[in-house]
């Protein structure tokens, strides 16, 4: 058998960032941008609509977006040729675009199949280093997603460190019981409090992923998550479009989250919208958008089948309501 090549630079570190659906994976990816390291970012979405890119703060960031399924499995093959495409870029500059990768995973993604793919294709194995596995759990909802998702447990399992978030909507009761469960998921894994309001560890981006992971082979873990993405064609006021969206989610046990870049009556630049484990969360200001892109998308993640909430959608949002499922 021919040699392969050897690289001639050394492996690009990459930092897998992974957390069930609005666990915060993309809050903390705006706190590790925030420390000047030039980046290039993959994201995975599930929905068929992209959001996260217009909730990244910087927006000068090499960024390449895979949606429409998880890495894991429906574009899991899209992301060898995201990496080699990036790594024959870097090997070409002469004054290097980055120094290292960071790939957020979808909410609904197994990290496994995505680190078959970087430990295991030889090209990327010698050419990337996997650095941290880092996994955000939100602490109010984080006890639920892990005894009804085996997703959530295998994103603990593989976690090099976990980052407890939401600390700050969390009772006392709600820690320690997440306390005692991780104690038993993943006992020797570090983890931290990541508060809103208080600095981001300085060394989460420092540690070593562990140096042996069993992997099985071909994992293909099979989804029981579905989502539509709903376009919107004209500017609802607030009070309107947070109505209907309490209303979807108290009657739609099977939602898991919505997220949405939305343009609102009266204002000219969009907001975020964010709902997940039933808690919607007040609009956020985004910076305008660039021209030809002023529709308003939600995208919304359920577990199961999306007819029931499909019908509610087409109701609530009129007969000229753009759905699609994927
Ligand atoms: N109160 C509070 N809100 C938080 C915290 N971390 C994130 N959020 C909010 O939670 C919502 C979801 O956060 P994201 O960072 O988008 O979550 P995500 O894991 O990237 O979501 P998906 O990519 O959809 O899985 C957003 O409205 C955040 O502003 C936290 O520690 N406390």
């Amino acid at each position: 058998m021919k040699p392969t090549p050897k690289p001639s630079f050394p492996p690009i570190p990459v930092i897998l960032l992974t957390g069930f659906l609005g666990s915060g994976k993309t809050t903390l990816l705006n706190r590790l941008l925030a420390d000047g390291v030039k980046t290039a970012v993959v994201i995975n979405e599930f929905g068929a609509e992209p959001v996260d890119q217009d909730l990244l703060q910087r927006q000068d960031t090499p960024l390449t977006v895979l949606s429409g399924g998880c890495l894991c499995c429906q574009v899991k093959g899209a992301l060898a040729p995201t990496l080699k495409n990036l790594r024959m870029a870097w090997d070409a500059a002469a004054d290097k675009p980055f120094e290292r990768v960071v790939i957020e995973t979808s909410g609904v993604a197994s990290p496994e199949p995505i680190l078959d793919t970087l430990l295991r294709e030889r090209w990327l194995a010698g050419r990337y280093r996997l650095q941290a596995v880092l996994t955000t759990l939100a602490i109010p909802a984080a006890l639920d997603q892990l005894d009804r998702f085996p997703e959530a447990a295998a994103q603990v399992a593989w976690a090099d460190r976990l980052l407890l978030t939401h600390a700050d909507l969390a009772d006392a009761g709600q820690q320690t019981a997440l306390a005692g469960r991780l104690q038993q998921l993943a006992p020797a894994t570090p983890s931290d409090l990541l508060r809103p309001d208080a600095a981001t560890p300085s060394d989460l981006c420092s540690g070593n992923a562990r140096r042996f992971r069993l992997l099985h082979a071909n994992a293909q873990p099979t989804h029981e998550f579905r989502s539509l993405s709903l376009r919107l064609t004209q500017a609802p006021a607030w009070t309107q479009l947070e109505a209907v969206l309490l209303a979807l989610l108290a009657g739609h046990p099977e939602l898991l989250r919505i997220k949405g870049v939305v343009y609102l009556a009266g204002r000219t630049e969009p907001v975020a919208i964010q709902a997940a484990g039933q808690r919607l969360y007040p609009p956020a200001a985004l910076p305008p958008r660039h021209e030809g892109d002023l529709y308003g998308r939600l995208v919304f993640i359920v577990s199961g089948t999306t007819d029931a909430l499909a019908a509610d959608l087409a109701t609530a949002f009129g007969s000229g309501a753009d759905i699609r499922a994927s």
